[in-house]
């Protein structure tokens, strides 16, 4: 899978989207980010309804590149405060935004809370490939993207990834300690 290819695809676009110079979040990132693959397995489980296979966090990353199950569901998102299942698409990849996106687009991209739920029947597998800036790169929302009407919403950031894993384990969201008070 030539995911490399893909995130600078996405990130241009994302760029170009909010009418931004196409390899800004790319030169944010840096030459050497390096791409962090995940393989994930959920067994099946006798109680779907009490056992998540991932519980509900939002990726610390710039973006992840998410090829899911053929044929088992489970990745559900939360928008509103209820979760939507994300449809089976057979060979899809599925591009999550993460916080890191969140914070250089001063909120115009949501890095979006999701979470894995258990099927009683089947196991299910995926792959997820994380981009990320490299290590010791600051992140800051965009001078293009502030202004009277938009506020800054974020603070710098650096090695994010670090604090991410400590937050999640608190079942804390990692990007409300990189928030501005309004
Ligand atoms: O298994 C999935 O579909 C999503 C996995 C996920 O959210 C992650 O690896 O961070
Ligand atoms: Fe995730």
């Amino acid at each position: 899978m030539k995911t490399q290819r893909i995130s600078e695809v996405v990130f241009k676009a994302m760029a170009r989207s909010l009418s931004l110079e196409e390899n800004c979040f790319l030169s944010q990132c840096g030459e050497q980010a390096t791409p962090q693959p995940r393989f994930n397995f959920y067994p099946k489980c006798g109680g779907p309804g009490l056992v998540l296979g991932l519980k509900p966090h939002a990726d610390g990353s710039a973006i992840a590149i998410v090829l899911q199950d053929k044929n088992v569901e489970g990745l559900q998102l939360l928008k509103d405060n209820q979760w939507f299942k994300a449809p089976i698409i057979p060979e899809a990849l599925l591009i999550n935004v993460g916080d890191q996106v969140e914070i250089s687009s001063n909120g115009m991209f949501k890095s979006p809370v999701h979470r894995v739920v258990t099927n009683s029947k089947r196991n299910r597998i995926s792959v997820s490939v994380f981009y990320g800036p490299e290590t010791d790169k600051e992140i800051k929302p965009f001078d293009r993207l502030v202004d009277n009407s938009r506020p800054r919403l974020y603070k710098k950031v650096k090695n994010y990834c670090d604090i991410c894993f400590q937050y999640y384990q608190q079942g804390k969201r990692p990007i409300d300690a990189a928030k501005l008070p309004l």
